[in-house]
């Protein structure tokens, strides 16, 4: 069977109450294939996640954007994976460009959060990339294939892992990845899981482009082809 589509929606550090129930309102009306083909998944900040699960249709899901590391304690401000599992949230989202790069994530600790959410149940959107700079000195592949090894140096089930490819040069930039430059990244890192995970996890594994993204009204481009 061929992957299941993903599409999931971040929203950062953002909204108000009423912001939040607009959203989910247009959400809950869109049309979408069925849960068996596409996985829709939205991301909101941790005050809002029970308020947006208790009103988001049952078969779109919510995720965090972040969780600790470990087990919870003494730990002022951060949230656990336990509690997220104890509200009933499925999806979380580790090591976003932003956290990365402003909280100094490094690679060790994504892949250290990785493997902690999982073994508490959560399913995980893992994401990695390449600054502008890395990508111009020629090196995304070297540093996609690092932050993924991090992540594989301490997880052996990625059942429940989607791989995020988030080139931060096409984050909050207004600059995009053409599809191209997506599907580039996407073959190198597929190949990186087949030669050093499974040819198994290489063929089963959603990986997703994550950055900023041109809106195509792929209706209207199909009508002016046509005609
Ligand atoms: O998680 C999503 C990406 O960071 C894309 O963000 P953006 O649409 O704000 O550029």
């Amino acid at each position: 069977m061929g992957r299941k589509f993903f599409v999931g929606g971040n929203w950062k550090c953002n909204g108000t109450t009423e912001e939040v129930k607009k959203i989910v309102t247009t959400l809950n009306e869109a049309k979408v294939p069925g849960e068996d083909v596409v996985e829709v998944v939205v991301s909101p900040p941790f005050v809002f996640l029970p308020f947006v699960k208790s009103l988001l249709r049952p078969d779109f899901h919510v995720s965090a954007q972040n969780c600790w590391v470990r087990k919870g304690g003494a730990y002022t401000g951060e949230v656990s994976a336990e509690m997220l599992v104890n509200l009933g949230i499925p999806w979380v989202i580790i090591g976003h460009s932003e956290r990365r790069q402003l909280l100094n994530e490094s690679n060790e600790f994504v892949g250290d959060k990785v493997a902690y959410a999982l073994q508490q149940g959560l399913k995980v959107i893992a994401c990695i990339g390449e600054t502008l700079e890395q990508r111009e000195a020629g090196t995304t592949t070297a540093v996609v294939a690092e932050q993924t090894k991090a992540i594989a140096a301490k997880i052996s089930n990625w059942d429940n892992v989607v791989l995020a490819y988030e080139p931060v040069w096409a984050i909050g930039t207004g600059k995009v990845a053409t599809p191209a430059q997506a599907q580039e990244v996407h073959a190198d890192l597929r190949k990186w899981v087949h030669d050093n995970v499974s040819a198994e996890v290489a063929a089963s594994v959603r990986i997703i482009y994550g950055g900023s993204a041109e809106f195509v009204d792929i209706i209207n481009a199909a009508t002016v082809k046509k005609n």
